[in-house]
């Protein structure tokens, strides 16, 4: 980087401090000036440096400056108002916790009016050349979702950064189940906004996705029924602010829930693809999903949560309890065409700028899932037995209760989904197989356990009417649970199937067809953090430094 490409530079005073500021495309720095240094004896001048694109909005000193500075040391924060009363203040990212992002803000003085706008006036032009920042939000609260936060954490957290950012929001706050699927599917403009929010969990995220996916369809002239047809992407993005139960979504796409975190997100205009799964039964379209797609284990916990919704988020641990204990099987066939690249236990994990999902599968993959097609059992693979559990996991599905996820290595836009086959085992077995999902042992590793990448699956539920003599005798006493080890799983006839858990929502048929449509939405979001992000450039070079001088940089 070299001294022309500035933009601005000026001498500036900063915590009293004289401090040289300086500004390219990228990066706004600043660093104290070696006659300030000198009367403060400092041996090291530190470098400070943000990204322009972390930059939240710059603002006139104002009304927000009730900060640790002017506590610290007031007398001094009012001799340099007095002496540089023009000051402007740069509202900007900055990492905290893993993965968990804070606004924070720096305050520039100046004796002169004009260099002080002139400051205002270069940032805010730089910031309007990043035209993928979100100018105008439809944000649907859900008032029910988790622990009844939604609104109370939109109207604190969020709406004063959105406010800050000069983002215009349109707000509802959703008075029925579906409210918000049923205003994205026929009455939003969407026209006038860059994006829709939604404020809740998984169940929440499921209706935006739904009203989006389905109006971009309508409008489009495509017919969802047809399990081949090939979905519109959705040209709106999708935010997340976690206020919900699990939140795996926003968890497993930025790392963490924190709403907060996920404002800043929107306010950047970070951009995620997503692979979406369609589930059909027969020629009859079902629900999309994103993340989990489960019989068996987690569509017994959700369907007996459901009658527990007023417990809140613990409903899951006491339905997961209950569950384990029932120790339900399952049996059915699943075929499924699997994925020509990557391997669920490859250990790459899925992370921001993920080289694999960079990989849109092009038209020439698309034809080769069309000769799989045409051969019809080419490709094709058919697995019957007796299953605990069925998952399609279409990302991670990390969230606080399993850190690493269901299927840790899948990923968030490859176009394929991991389908995970728990067979019937004991309870300890499969005691151990669930602890693994929070511990760094591989999940995978048991004789009873398979995981596929795949395209497309079909699952078919064994009939009623066929049992044999062993699934009968193995039938439960109504009275208790068998010894933690037992090899034996509950059957019985009346529950012979479970329920799939979509993102959620409880599907009312056991036997669907699923595939996997590559990239279908966007969220505001950029993948899990690898680490601290380093500056693009290193921000020494924006100076001429001084010989005999220590720097050390942010
Ligand atoms: C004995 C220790 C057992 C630990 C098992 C941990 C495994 C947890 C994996 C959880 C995967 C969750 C996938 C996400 C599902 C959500 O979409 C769904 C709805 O979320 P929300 O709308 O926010 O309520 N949540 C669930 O289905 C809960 C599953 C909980 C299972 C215990
Ligand atoms: N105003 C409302 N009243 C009742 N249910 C609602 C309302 N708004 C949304 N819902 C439904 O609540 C369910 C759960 O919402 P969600 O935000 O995911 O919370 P949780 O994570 O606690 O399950 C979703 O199925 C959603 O359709
Ligand atoms: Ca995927």
């Amino acid at each position: 980087m070299e001294t022309q490409d500035r933009l601005l530079f000026s001498k500036l005073f900063h915590k009293h401090r004289q401090v040289e500021v300086t500004l390219n495309r990228s990066v706004l720095a600043w660093k104290e000036t070696e006659k300030s240094r000198k009367r403060n004896r400092a041996e090291t001048a530190h470098i400070h440096a943000l990204q322009v694109c972390e930059i939240v909005a710059v603002h006139t000193k104002d009304d927000d400056q009730d900060n640790k500075e002017t506590r610290r040391s007031r007398a001094e924060a009012k001799q340099t108002s007095q002496l540089y009363p023009h000051a402007f203040t740069v509202s900007y990212v900055r990492r905290t916790r893993l993965h968990q992002w804070c606004c924070s803000e720096v305050m520039f003085h100046s004796a002169n009016q004009a260099l002080s706008e002139q400051w205002i006036t270069v940032i805010n032009e730089q910031l309007a050349l990043l035209t993928h920042r979100p100018k105008s939000l439809l944000v649907y609260i859900n008032p029910y979702g988790g622990k009844r936060r939604g609104k109370r954490i939109y109207e604190q957290k969020v709406a004063p950064l959105f406010g800050r950012a000069c983002i215009s929001t349109d707000v509802i706050v959703t008075e029925r189940a579906n409210h918000a699927r049923d205003h994205l599917k026929t009455e939003a403009n969407l026209d006038t906004y860059d994006g829709v929010v939604c404020v809740g969990g998984d169940g929440m995220f499921s209706e935006i996705l739904h009203g989006l996916i389905s109006r971009t369809q309508t409008d489009n002239g495509v017919d969802p029924n047809q399990p081949d047809a090939e979905l519109v992407p959705c040209s709106v993005h999708i935010g997340i602010i976690p206020a919900g139960s699990t939140d795996c979504i926003c968890f497993a796409t930025v790392g963490t829930n924190d709403p907060v975190t996920s404002a800043l997100h929107i306010i950047v205009g970070d951009s995620q693809p997503m692979d979406v799964c369609s589930v059909h039964h027969n020629d009859s379209f079902l629900r999309y999903s994103v993340s989990l797609l489960g019989y068996g284990f987690y569509g017994d916990v959700l369907k007996d949560s459901e009658r527990k919704r007023w417990m809140g988020p613990a409903r899951y641990d006491l339905s997961g309890v209950k569950t384990f204990l029932s120790h339900n099987y399952y049996e059915g066939s699943i075929s499924f065409l699997p994925a020509d690249m990557g391997d669920p236990r490859d250990k790459l994990q899925c992370r921001s700028g993920c080289s694999v999902c960079q990989h849109k599968p092009s038209s020439k993959d698309t034809q080769w899932e069309k000769k799989e097609k045409s051969d019809k059992v080419g490709g094709w693979r058919t697995i019957r037995g007796k299953f605990i559990a069925i998952n399609a996991a279409s990302m991670s599905c990390a969230c606080p209760r399993s850190p690493k996820g269901l299927s840790p290595s899948a990923h968030l836009a490859d176009g394929t989904t991991d389908l995970i086959l728990v067979r019937k085992c004991s309870r300890l077995d499969f005691l151990t197989h669930l602890l693994r999902h929070t511990n760094k042992e591989d999940q995978f590793d048991h004789s009873f356990v398979e995981v596929h990448r795949v395209r497309r699956f079909n699952f078919q539920p064994q009939q009623n009417e066929m049992h044999s003599l062993e699934d009968l005798t193995e039938t439960p006493k109504k009275t208790g649970f068998r010894p933690i080890c037992s090899a034996q799983t509950n059957y019985n006839s009346q529950d012979s199937h479970s329920s799939w858990n979509c993102d959620g929502e409880i599907l009312p048929h056991a036997a669907i067809r699923v595939s996997v449509q590559p990239q279908l939405i966007r969220l505001f979001a950029r993948g899990i953090e690898e680490q601290q992000q380093c500056l693009l450039e290193d921000p020494c070079t924006l100076w001429a430094l001084e010989p005999n001088t220590h720097y050390s940089v942010d």
